[in-house]
């Protein structure tokens, strides 16, 4: 197994407030890795440092051996942002279109990829809708088929499933691993115990500090607990 994303005594302040303290974190390839933590803790200002739209203070991030920030890996990375960014002027498919459009692909595997990602996501049926008339689960759902849309190798996913229901939720995380069954690397934020079960690692961040990791299993064992929402109350209040 190598390592598909590293990230090396990451620092980041705004100012005096210091939001990342000396963040290790490495990402196996082929792995569906969670961060967890409470509002505020620095989850999203993480994911941005590490898909290269946010400086790191000090320390250092590396993405399929590259370092971040790096015009090479826009190719390679999916990115989800918690807002989502979108033209709501213009059609789900417009949508589609326009960002596959930025990775130059083949006009045939441009549109199987438009249509692999709408479905995949149910959309289908909407993509001739301007996102104007979308609901907000409709627009986080389209924003998750843009991510995917160049086929990267790895996925950032910050709150993807927030106001998706839970049937499409399940679907979802059913092709999040069969992606990683593909080799994808996948990296999530959430607050949904549920689907932290369905990661392979976890990392629980609090004040800007990742207080602890492992693999679901393994944080029940070591604190005892048999939910891990009790991750929360249990790890959370103290640094180790
Ligand atoms: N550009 C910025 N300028 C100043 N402070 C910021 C900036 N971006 C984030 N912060 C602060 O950094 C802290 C961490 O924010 P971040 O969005 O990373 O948390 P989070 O764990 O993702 O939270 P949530 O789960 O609510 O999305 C917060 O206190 C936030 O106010």
């Amino acid at each position: 197994m190598s390592s598909t994303i590293v990230v090396n005594a990451v620092y980041k302040d705004f100012g005096k407030k210091v939001v990342l303290n000396n963040v290790d974190l490495t990402v196996e390839s082929g792995q569906i890795y969670g961060l967890i933590g409470p509002s505020g803790s620095g989850k999203t200002t993480l994911v941005k440092i590490i898909v290269g739209m946010d400086l790191p203070s000090e320390g250092s991030v590396h993405v399929l051996g590259m370092d971040v920030p790096n015009i090479h890996l826009l190719q390679q990375i999916g990115y989800m942002a918690q807002a989502d960014a979108l033209y709501s002027d213009l059609t789900g498919e417009e949508n589609l279109a326009f960002f596959a459009s930025l990775f130059k692909l083949k006009k045939d595997i441009r549109k199987k990829r438009i249509e692999y990602a709408a479905n995949l996501v149910n959309l289908t049926s909407n993509l001739k809708k301007k996102v104007n008339d979308y609901s907000g689960g409709m627009k986080r759902r389209l924003s998750l088929a843009v991510a995917l849309i160049q086929d990267p190798q790895v996925l950032i996913l910050d709150e993807p499933t927030v106001g998706i229901d839970p049937e499409l939720r399940q679907s979802i995380w059913a092709e999040l691993h069969s992606l990683k069954e593909k080799g994808k690397t996948i990296l999530i934020t959430t607050h949904v115990m549920d689907e932290a079960d369905k990661c392979d690692r976890l990392a629980m961040v609090r004040d800007g500090k990742i207080i602890t990791s492992g693999s679901p299993m393994e944080l029940r064992e070591k604190y005892g607990i048999t939910s891990l929402e009790e991750i929360f109350l249990k790890a959370g209040g103290k640094s180790e």
